[in-house]
């Protein structure tokens, strides 16, 4: 019923964001909310948009003590959005925090993923921090830890999509941004793919920021984008 497009929401303030959400439509996208709107607009803000029928990824990428983050977990679960998540280089022992505050939740926990290595980072980036293997290599390890404590899925680049399926089963949902249309600014994204490879690759939800966002017309860009998609592929009738 929905596209894989999953608009990051990263707008500078909270009337140009209304202007785009109320141009869209929820069968056409979800709205992912992260660090800077969330920080200007708070939870109410996130309430009005779930009312009007769209799913919220809140990109908030918790990293903390286990217990500090199960307990911020929870604040998402009672706000009701669909998915959200913590950065798997917390460890183990922060993400099963996080799963096992959920429990109560049953199936209206929210979908809770890992970011395994941010899309911005190359080796080089890696290596300042003193991790010495691939991106791949790294997110590779960083995912296996997140399934193996029972996260939904993970953010990923869509470059690693293929090996993730193979090694991590067709129900982990392989969440990718570094989304780019081809000729366009991968401004500080390194690891990136076009909607249509991404799509072909395998992954689940394709999130698009700036290309949508900065776009002259971020409605019309959003529909451009998914005109170019296969809508057999998704869960959609988008097209
Ligand atoms: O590895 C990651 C994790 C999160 N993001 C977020 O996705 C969007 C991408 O925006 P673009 O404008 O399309 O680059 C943004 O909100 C990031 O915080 C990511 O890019 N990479």
């Amino acid at each position: 019923m929905l596209s894989p497009i999953i608009v990051a929401v990263d707008f500078a303030d909270v009337k140009s964001a209304w202007n785009f959400i109320d141009r869209v439509d929820p069968n056409d996208c979800r709205l992912k909310i992260g660090k800077e709107l969330f920080t200007h607009a708070g939870p109410d803000f996130i309430k009005q948009i779930m009312k009007k029928g769209f799913d919220v990824f809140l990109d908030l990428k918790f990293h903390d003590i286990p217990n500090t983050v199960a307990k911020a977990i929870v604040v998402t679960a009672d706000l009701g959005v669909w998915m959200t998540n913590v950065h798997a280089s917390g460890g183990s022992r922060m993400m099963s925090a996080a799963k096992d505050a959920l429990y109560s939740y049953g199936k209206d926990a929210p979908i809770l993923i890992a970011v395994t290595v941010l899309t911005s980072m190359e080796s080089t980036d890696l290596q300042e921090i003193g991790i010495n293997v691939s991106p791949l290599e790294q997110a590779t390890r960083l995912a296996i830890l997140a399934k193996n404590c029972g996260l939904d899925g993970v953010v990923c680049s869509a470059k690693e999509v293929q090996s993730f399926r193979t090694r991590l089963g067709a129900d982990f949902k392989l969440v990718t941004p570094g989304i780019r249309p081809a000729g366009t600014n991968p401004d500080d994204q390194r690891r990136i793919m076009t909607p249509q490879r991404a799509q072909a690759a395998g992954s689940d939800y394709l999130v698009i920021g700036r290309p949508i966002t900065q776009a002259e017309d971020p409605a019309k860009a959003l529909q451009t984008i998914l005109a170019t998609l296969d809508a057999s592929k998704s869960e959609s009738h988008y097209v």
